[in-house]
């Protein structure tokens, strides 16, 4: 079953809104957790009992694990695994993208079924070229993964290159858009390469009617509603996983309080399917 299958099946049974898995310094203090490798661990594996077995997707930030080195490595590793295991799909938030060749390395340690860390899709930024993305495609391609590109990201900063004009006159942002259009084409009932389209962005004029996934990071905490999404993506709402991290730690450690933060999340952004 390709990414954009298993995406739409997901959506539909448990729910568009997606958990972001990012243990920041600050949230294992608040949980009560050393800043340390096992306080990582316990708080990681503690989201994921809670809400995995709850939500369509997880979508762990790679730095977060990172910053600890190996070991913090191996704990996302295992919040794959885990999460995979209790029937969510695993979104790895690394935002990758290079030249070609390591485009390829990067893909395979990201799609590659047989690695550590493959996840059912990526984030990737086609800043490098949109072209540069093609090992990823192929990748996900085989291994029926999927992608997030980078288009419309949630953060201030993100205008300056994404609004910015090419020499067809259209903006990076409708670039990125376009190139998405055309590798989704046909594909039923989604195609497996989606956008990334912040909750928080402004009127854009960007067209955002595609037939793929899109995730709408900056729900929650950043400031991204409901209505956000709803003037954001109009007719496109359907297709929509609205992404929140801290709003929904906040919540813990108590795994009921963070499951409520889940289901009232998914009962808001049912109602615009
Ligand atoms: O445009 C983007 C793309 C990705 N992100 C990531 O989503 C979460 C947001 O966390 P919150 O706590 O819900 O603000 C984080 O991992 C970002 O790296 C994004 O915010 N915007």
């Amino acid at each position: 079953m390709t990414f954009g299958a298993r995406f739409v099946a997901a959506l539909a049974e448990r729910g568009p809104f997606c958990v972001g898995i990012d243990p920041h310094a600050a949230l294992l203090h608040e949980w009560g957790l050393d800043d340390d490798v096992a306080g990582l661990e316990t708080f990681a594996l503690s989201v994921v009992e809670a809400v995995a077995p709850l939500c369509s997707m997880v979508k762990p930030q790679s730095a977060f694990y990172e910053r600890f080195g190996s070991r913090g490595v191996a704990v996302l590793e295992r919040v794959v695994a885990e999460s995979r295991a209790a029937g969510a799909l695993v979104l790895m938030d690394v935002k990758r993208g290079d030249i070609g060749t390591t485009s390829q390395a990067y893909a395979d340690a990201y799609l590659d079924p047989a690695s550590p860390l493959g996840s059912d899709a990526v984030t990737v930024s086609p800043f490098l070229g949109f072209g540069s993305l093609d090992p990823f495609v192929d990748t996900a391609r085989k291994h029926d993964g999927g992608l997030f590109v980078l288009a419309l990201t949630s953060n201030k900063e993100g205008p300056e290159v994404q609004h910015a004009r090419t020499d067809t006159g259209e903006t990076v942002a409708d670039r990125m858009l376009d190139h998405l259009r055309a590798l989704n084409a046909d594909a039923s009932p989604l195609g497996s390469f989606g956008a990334v389209v912040g909750a928080t962005i402004g009127e854009t004029g960007a067209d955002l009617a595609f037939n793929g996934p899109i995730l709408a990071p900056g729900f929650g905490a950043q400031g991204g509603t409901v209505d956000d999404i709803r003037r954001i993506f109009g007719a496109s709402a359907g297709q929509v996983a609205a992404s929140s991290s801290r709003e929904v730690l906040r919540a813990g450690p108590d795994h009921g309080a963070m499951q409520d933060a889940v289901r009232r999340a998914n009962d808001d952004l049912r109602g615009l399917r």
